[in-house]
């Protein structure tokens, strides 16, 4: 029977892992010279976390975003990366030349030096993995097991559940028709003929011209907006950390168990797009944004008596900043609507599942 990622670390690689600075593999980090580094790595496969038909230079950006993202959550600044390449037999080797100029774009972009890494070919997909160090701005890094009963829960650097009907655009199990339900058209359908011509083709969907909410949500799947400046925030409020990518309740999940606390998220306190929130209004299941995953965004706690710091921080900064929920006795994470009352609980999010 095949093997669950998380049973797999937990009992077979986290037995190898006893130094401090592994945080006994529960965390998204490892803590190097007593908090002078921190490192991540973080690998993504073709079919698995991209489609075969996206545009190589976006799963450049992927590639070095989701370990950003680790970077991010910890309140750190990524300094220095090693990139492995397993170049597909399948593919054209022009496109080698399109990665790397993405991929130095995006180092450039986030200040990151590349530092060096492995060039292979494989009779596989495309796999590109990303290891990345980065200095923590300030003096702790917060762990996925600091959290304390009563504080706030906190997400911020952007919005749930975009990526995932990105990604279900781009399998076409979401169709644009859908997507306008509920829209008045007006606005968008403005904006996206003045925007039309400054997109790439990879954003109209097959037969469709542009439309610039379905261009931001596969936008969100294919390079996610990881942004930088929350690191700030993280790095002077939070007691613990963690980014989200496997789905918001499954990774709160991870948070409470580390902590040995219970998160209490309120469901219309999440931040969504417009096009999520239309979505989910004319009949969509909210559930499904919030454990869809992809989003890499970082979800914290912190002390209720910061809250008026927290929020002050992040003006200006557009940052999504938003206060879900809070810490409490016991244990897993219950997700509650606008009358305190739980959703039912079904899939919490994305694991991967390893062999037959
Ligand atoms: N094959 C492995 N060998 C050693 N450590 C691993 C392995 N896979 C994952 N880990 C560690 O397990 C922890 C949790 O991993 P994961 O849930 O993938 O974190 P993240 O979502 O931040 O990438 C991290 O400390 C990671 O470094
Ligand atoms: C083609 C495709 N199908 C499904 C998904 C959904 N998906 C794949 S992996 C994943 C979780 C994040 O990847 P993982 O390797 O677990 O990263 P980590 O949690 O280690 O950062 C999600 C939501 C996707 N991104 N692309
Ligand atoms: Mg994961």
């Amino acid at each position: 029977m095949s093997a669950d990622e998380f049973s797999v670390i937990r009992d077979l690689f986290a037995p190898h892992a006893t130094s401090e600075s592994a945080r006994a593999l529960r965390d998204d980090v490892a803590v190097l010279e007593a908090g002078k580094f921190v490192v991540t790595t973080d690998t993504i496969v073709e079919g698995v976390h991209f489609l075969a038909g996206d545009p190589i230079e976006t799963i450049a950006m992927k590639a070095l975003r989701v370990n950003v993202s680790d970077i991010v959550a910890k309140g750190a600044k990524p300094t220095s990366a090693l990139l492995n390449l397993s170049w597909s037999d399948t593919r054209e080797a022009s496109q080698i030349a399109e990665f790397a100029s993405a991929f130095g774009r995006d180092l450039k972009f986030f200040g990151i030096e590349l530092i060096g890494g492995d060039t292979t070919s494989t009779p596989g997909p495309l796999t590109i993995s990303v290891t990345l160090l980065g200095e923590p701005l300030g003096v702790r890094v917060p762990a996925r097991a600091d959290a304390q009963l009563g504080e706030d829960v906190w997400l911020i650097g952007g919005e749930i559940g975009s990526a995932w009907l990105g990604l279900q655009l781009r399998k076409g199990a979401l169709t644009l028709d859908r997507l306008r339900q509920g829209r008045d058209d007006m606005q968008v359908q403005m904006d996206s003929r003045s925007l039309a011509r400054d997109m790439p083709d990879y954003l109209k969907l097959p037969g469709e011209d542009f439309d610039a909410e379905a261009g931001w949500l596969m936008t969100a799947y294919l390079a996610p907006f990881v942004r930088p400046e929350s690191a700030i925030i993280v790095s002077k409020f939070a007691s613990a950390s963690m980014d989200i990518s496997d789905g918001l309740v499954a990774d709160a999940g991870k948070l409470a168990a580390a902590s040995g606390v219970a998160l209490r998220l309120e469901v219309n306190a999440v931040p969504l797009s417009i096009a999520a929130e239309r979505w989910a209004f004319t009949g969509g299941n909210v559930w499904d944004l919030i454990t869809g995953g992809d989003d890499y965004v970082v979800l914290f706690t912190a002390p209720p008596e910061l809250r008026g710091a927290i929020e002050s921080a992040e003006v200006g900064q557009a940052l999504r900043l938003a206060r879900i929920g809070a810490v409490e006795a016991g244990s897993g994470v219950t997700v509650v609507n606008r009358k305190g009352e739980p959703l039912a609980i079904a899939a919490t999010g994305y694991s991967h599942r390893l062999g037959r």
